[in-house]
């Protein structure tokens, strides 16, 4: 038994491994394979071990990553864009993945983080069962709770694979979702954030 993880974040329990590898060869006799098969023998125990890694956000806080604050005095925006996002629709269990794109305006004590902790905020929250639109807004948020920042612009772009691969089946649509909180509502700072994020 590998050790459970537990911790806060959005779980309800905690990882458990042996369940789901349980689970993932339930799955493969109900979807009429042989789990026992060469290829497939050790498919359970990597998948576990894959989904661990791929929900790990559940069991972290935004708190967790960003720590590091500096009070550099710097009042004007910060947009790290091109963030890599890989999530999971929380629908049909496969893969969304795109890019996102965090801007925000530090408050009156110019307080910043650093920026990977951007990046890493996508991840908390990316690594969970999601949907695009919660993604976006709960960046936005978690940054607001934890630099109280003038304004946040959180864009995401993502392509779903469950539109894709299955259903409607229209690769290569994109879908961009948007959450603005604070001075970035005000019409000229959110177009100049918008000319940042849109400009390559
Ligand atoms: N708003 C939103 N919808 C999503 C997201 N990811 C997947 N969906 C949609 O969730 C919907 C689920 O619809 P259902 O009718 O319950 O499921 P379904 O029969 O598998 O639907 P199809 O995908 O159209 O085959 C689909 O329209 C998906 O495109 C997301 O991040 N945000
Ligand atoms: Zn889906």
């Amino acid at each position: 038994m590998v050790d459970p993880v537990s911790a806060p974040g959005n779980a309800v329990g905690e990882y458990d491994q042996d369940r789901v590898e349980a689970a993932i060869r339930e799955l493969l006799l109900a979807v009429g394979e042989d789990p026992d098969r060469e290829g497939l023998r050790e498919t359970p125990a990597r998948v576990a071990r894959s989904y661990r890694e791929i929900f790990a956000g559940l069991f972290q806080e935004p708190a967790d990553v960003l720590t590091t604050t500096f009070d550099l005095g710097h009042e004007e925006m910060v947009l790290v864009k091109d963030i890599e996002v890989y999530s999971t629709c929380e629908h049909h269990l496969v893969p969304f993945h795109g890019v996102a794109h965090v801007g925000y305006i530090p408050g009156a004590d110019g307080r910043i983080t650093g920026l990977s902790k951007l990046a890493r905020l996508v991840d908390v929250y990316a690594r969970r069962p999601q949907v695009q639109e919660r993604l976006t807004s709960q960046i936005a948020d978690a940054l607001v709770e934890a630099l109280q920042p003038r304004g946040v612009l959180v864009v995401v772009e993502c392509e779903h694979l469950c539109m894709s691969m299955r259903g409607v089946r229209k690769p290569g649509s994109r879908t961009v979702t948007s959450a603005v909180r604070g001075q970035m509502r005000d019409v000229a700072t959110r177009a100049e954030a918008m000319s940042l994020v849109i400009g390559r």
